[in-house]
C-alpha cells in the first residue's frame, strides 16, 4: 500500500515509440513540470495516463507498466475510444473552453459526460489497488473532478486533497454545465481544495453556495457530512533550477550559438503550447501593428514564436495551428528582408537546456494568454533572465498576474495595449528592470515549486486536524447501545428536543413547518417513557396550537416562556420597549433584502433570510450583525445567529437558562438533549457533563454525538420508546 500519492491525468512522462523501441520521456505542461520535483519521496507513487492509447503498445502492456514503476509512475491506460470521450470530448471540448471563459467552443454532448465519468471510475479503481484509508492522496486537475468523490465513498477518512491548475469560472459561466451539481459534488469529496487565485476560490465557494446551499466560513464549506477547506496556492517553480541554468556548460554554448546568429539584434519572446486561450494570434498582430507604427524597431528586433503542438484532435487547436501559420508567413512576407526574417518559428517541444538558453537570452517576454489558471512560462522567464536585462510583459487574465505585479500588466484583448506594452518594455531605462525583476525574483525564490508543495501537505493535515473539532461521534453502534441501555436504567429520565431542523426539517416559511401526525405520535409515546420539553425559538401561540393537546412542556422563544399543565407562564421580568429603537433597522434591511423578513414574538424581533438570494442574504445578515452590535449592547440585548436567521432578545434568555428552570425543580437521572444549529449549543453548554447532547447534522458543537438528519433522530427517539416498552 502507498502512502502517497499523487494523480493526474497525465504522468510526468510520456511514451514515445521509436521503431518497436518505447522511449521515456517528460511530458510538456506546467502541471507535469512542477510536480516532477515534488515526487521525490521513495514511498511516493504518480498515477496517470502515460500519453499513448493502449492500442499503441498493447503488446508490450506489461513491459511498459515495470518500466514505469521504475520511474515511480503507475499508468493508468486508456484506450483510443476512453481517450475521445475523456480526454479529447469532456475535458477538452466542454470543461476546457468553458473554465477559460470560451463559452462559444464548448460542447455539451451526453457521450463525452458518460466516458469523462466512466474514466474517472478507471482512476478510482487503479488507486483503490494500491490505496488504504491511510493514504494521503493529491488530485490534480480539471481531467479528475468526479475522482475525490468516487474515492470517499470507499475511503471515507482517507486525506484527499485537490488542485485545480486551471481557472474557476464565474458562477454566471459555471452554471450553464449541465452536469455543474455532480462536479461540486465530486469536488467536495477531498478535504482540501487549492487554487491558483483567490478569485477562483471565490468562484468556486460561490457555485457551492449557490448551487448546493453550502455556506463557508473563511474558506471552510460545511456541509451535511463533512468540512471541505477551499484555500489558494499559487503554483511556482523550480527557481533555482532555472536560476542555475545560465551557469550550465551545454545552455552557454546554446547562449553563444544563438547571439552568433542573431548579432546584436533585440529579441522578443512568446512560448506556449498552441492553444487558442494563449492569445497567440493577438500577439502576433501586434507585432505586426509594433512594426508598422514603429519603423525604427525593422531589422533590430527578432520575435521568436515556440508553438508547441497540442491536442491535435480538437478542432479549434487544428484551426489555431493554421491561423498562426498564416499569421507567421504574412508578417514575414511583409516585413522581412534578405537579412531579417521577423519571426522565427519553431512548431516542436523544447527541451529544458534550450528553454533555458531562449529565456536567458530574451529582452522581452511576451505572456499574454487571453485567460490562464497560471502560465508558468512567466515565472520561468523571470527566475532565468539576467536581473538587468530581462522585461516580462503578462496578461491580466493569468493567474500569475496576481504576484507579478511588477512586470508590464496587458489587456491581451487590447491590440493598443500590446503594442504600448512592446513599445515600453523595449524602452525601459536599465535600472527599472533591475528593480523589477530583483522583486519578482525574490519573490519566486522564496515561494518555489517545493513551498508550494509542502504548504498544501501541510494544509491538507491541518484540514484533518479540524475536522475533528467537528466530529462528534455519529450516535451509532456499541454508543448508541450504551446510550439506550443507560435511559433503560434511568428511572426519571428528562427530554429537551428542538423542534426545527431537528423533529422537522427547514421549509421556506416557518409556519409551514406544522408537525405531522407520526411526529404527534412519536412525543406522545415518548411523554409516557420520560419527561419531554420541547424547547424552540417559536413564539407561544404557535407552539400551543400545535403541542397543547401533548402531555409534555414546551419552552417558546428560547426560554421568555414556559408552558405548563395546559398554560404559558413568563420566565423574567422581561420589557419590549426596545423594539421600537431595533425594529426601523430590521426593516431598513428587510427593504434592501428581497425575500427576507421580519418576524415580531413578545420579547424578540427575528430576522429571516432564507428565501432571499444566498449570497446577497449572507452578506446583509452579516452587515445587520454588525449594524446591530453597538445598538444591541447598551439595551441588554443580544444577536443569536440561527439557521438563516438573525434574532434580537433579551441577554439572559437563551436555551441553557431555559432548561436549568426543569433541572432545578426535579431530580433527573438521565438527561437528553437534541438540537440543530447555534441556540442549541446553549443548551449543550449548561446541561450537566453525564447529559447525553446530540447535534443534528454536521457542524461544529459542544454535542457529545450526532446524528445525520431529521429521519435518523426521529428513527433514534423511536428505539427509545421502544427500549422502554
Ligand atoms: O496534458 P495536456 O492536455 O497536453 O495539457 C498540458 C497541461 O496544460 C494545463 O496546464 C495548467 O497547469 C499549469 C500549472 O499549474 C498552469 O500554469 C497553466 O496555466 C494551466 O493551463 C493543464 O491544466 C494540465 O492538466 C495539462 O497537463
Ligand atoms: O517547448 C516547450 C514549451 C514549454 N515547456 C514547459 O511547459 C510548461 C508550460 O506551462 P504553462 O503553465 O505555461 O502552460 P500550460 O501548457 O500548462 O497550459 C512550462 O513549464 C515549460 O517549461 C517545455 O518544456 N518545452
Amino acid at each position: 500500500m502507498s502512502r502517497f500519492i499523487v494523480v493526474s491525468n497525465r504522468l510526468p512522462v510520456t511514451i514515445t515509440q521509436v521503431e518497436d523501441q518505447f522511449r521515456f520521456e517528460p511530458s510538456v505542461g506546467g502541471l507535469a513540470t512542477a510536480l516532477s520535483s515534488v515526487v521525490t519521496n521513495e514511498s511516493a507513487l504518480w498515477l496517470g495516463w502515460p500519453g499513448l492509447p493502449e492500442e499503441d503498445f498493447s503488446g508490450q502492456k506489461e513491459e511498459v507498466k515495470a518500466s514505469l514503476l521504475e520511474l515511480r509512475c503507475f499508468p493508468v491506460c486508456l484506450s483510443q475510444e476512453e481517450l475521445e470521450t475523456f480526454y479529447y470530448g469532456f475535458s477538452n471540448r466542454t470543461l476546457w473552453p468553458l473554465f477559460h471563459y470560451f463559452l462559444q467552443y464548448t460542447i455539451f454532448d451526453h457521450r463525452f459526460w458518460e466516458g469523462y465519468r466512466s474514466v474517472n471510475e478507471k482512476y478510482a479503481e487503479a488507486i483503490l489497488s494500491i490505496a488504504d484509508e491511510e493514504a494521503i492522496i493529491w488530485i490534480h486537475d480539471y481531467q479528475l473532478l468526479l475522482l475525490p468523490g468516487l474515492l470517499r465513498e470507499v475511503l471515507p477518512r482517507a486525506t484527499i486533497g485537490f488542485f485545480l491548475h486551471i481557472p474557476f469560472p464565474s458562477y454566471e459561466v459555471f452554471r450553464v454545465l449541465p452536469w455543474r451539481r455532480e462536479i461540486l459534488e465530486g469536488l467536495l469529496g477531498a478535504d482540501l481544495i487549492g487554487f491558483h487565485t483567490f478569485d477562483y476560490a471565490r468562484h468556486f465557494l460561490s457555485s457551492v453556495r449557490r448551487l448546493l446551499g453550502y455556506e463557508h466560513e473563511l474558506g471552510l464549506i460545511v456541509t451535511g457530512t463533512r468540512a471541505v477547506k477551499v484555500e489558494v496556492f499559487p503554483i511556482s517553480i523550480d527557481y533555482r533550477k532555472f536560476s542555475e541554468a545560465p551557469a550550465d556548460q551545454e545552455v552557454r554554448d546554446r547562449i553563444e550559438k544563438i547571439r552568433k546568429e542573431l548579432g546584436d539584434r533585440r529579441i522578443v519572446l512568446s512560448v506556449d503550447r498552441l492553444d487558442y486561450t494563449k492569445g497567440i494570434p493577438q500577439r502576433l498582430l501586434a507585432f505586426e501593428a509594433f512594426l508598422e507604427r514603429y519603423p525604427e524597431f525593422r531589422e533590430k528586433v527578432i520575435l521568436i514564436l515556440v508553438g508547441v503542438p497540442s491536442r491535435t484532435e480538437v478542432e479549434h487547436y487544428q484551426e489555431l495551428k493554421s491561423e498562426v501559420d498564416e499569421l507567421i508567413g504574412r508578417i514575414n512576407g511583409r516585413f522581412g528582408t534578405l537579412g531579417w526574417t521577423p519571426i522565427w518559428y519553431l512548431s516542436r517541444v523544447l527541451h529544458f537546456k534550450e528553454l533555458a538558453a531562449l529565456y536567458y537570452l530574451a529582452d522581452v517576454a511576451m505572456v499574454t494568454p487571453l485567460r490562464d489558471g497560471m502560465n508558468l512560462i512567466a515565472k520561468e522567464y523571470v527566475a532565468t533572465v539576467p536581473e538587468e536585462k530581462g522585461t516580462l510583459i503578462l496578461s491580466e487574465m493569468a493567474g500569475a498576474a496576481a504576484e507579478l505585479s511588477e512586470a508590464i500588466l496587458v489587456n491581451p484583448f487590447s491590440l493598443e495595449d500590446l503594442v504600448g506594452a512592446l513599445k515600453e518594455a523595449l524602452s525601459l531605462p536599465r535600472d527599472e528592470r533591475l528593480v523589477r525583476n530583483r522583486r519578482m525574483k525574490e519573490r519566486l525564490r522564496r515561494y518555489d515549486i517545493h513551498r508550494w508543495a509542502k504548504e498544501f501537505v501541510q494544509a491538507l493535515g491541518e484540514v484533518k486536524k479540524t475536522q475533528e473539532n467537528f466530529v462528534s461521534f455519529l450516535l451509532t453502534g456499541s454508543e448508541r447501545q450504551k446510550v439506550i441501555s443507560a435511559f433503560k436504567r434511568s428511572e426519571n429520565p428528562i427530554f429537551f428536543l428542538d423542534y426545527d431542523g431537528t423533529l422537522v426539517s427547514f421549509v421556506g416559511r416557518p409556519e409551514k413547518a406544522f408537525p405531522d401526525p407520526e411526529l404527534k405520535d412519536l412525543l406522545r409515546g415518548l411523554s409516557k417513557v420520560a419527561r419531554v420539553v420541547l424547547i424552540s425559538g417559536r413564539d407561544q401561540e404557535t407552539l400551543s396550537n400545535w403541542f397543547g393537546d401533548l402531555p409534555i412542556s414546551l419552552v417558546a422563544e428560547h426560554g421568555v416562556f414556559i408552558w405548563e399543565d395546559g398554560k404559558w407562564f413568563v420566565t423574567g421580568d422581561f420589557t419590549e420597549d426596545w423594539k421600537e429603537t431595533v425594529r426601523p433597522v430590521l426593516e431598513l434591511y428587510t427593504d434592501r433584502t428581497p425575500g427576507s423578513f421580519i418576524e415580531e414574538k413578545r420579547y424578540s424581533l427575528v430576522w429571516h433570510y432564507r428565501l432571499a438570494e444566498s449570497e446577497l442574504g449572507d452578506m446583509r445578515a452579516h452587515e445587520l450583525k454588525e449594524a446591530l452590535l453597538d445598538l444591541v449592547h447598551p439595551l441588554g440585548l443580544m444577536v443569536l445567529e440561527g439557521n438563516k436567521v438573525l434574532e434580537v432578545k433579551p441577554r439572559e434568555i437563551n436555551k441553557g437558562e431555559a432548561a436549568r428552570y426543569f433541572l432545578e425543580r426535579g431530580t433527573y437521572d438521565f438527561i437528553l438533549a437534541m438540537g440543530d444549529d447555534w441556540t442549541d449549543e446553549y443548551l449543550f453548554e449548561a446541561l450537566p457533563s453525564d447529559s447525553f447532547t446530540v447535534k443534528i447534522g454536521y457542524g461544529l458543537t459542544k454535542a457529545r454525538y450526532r446524528l445525520e438528519n431529521v429521519k435518523g433522530a426521529r428513527q433514534f427517539l423511536e428505539e427509545m420508546i421502544k427500549a422502554k416498552s
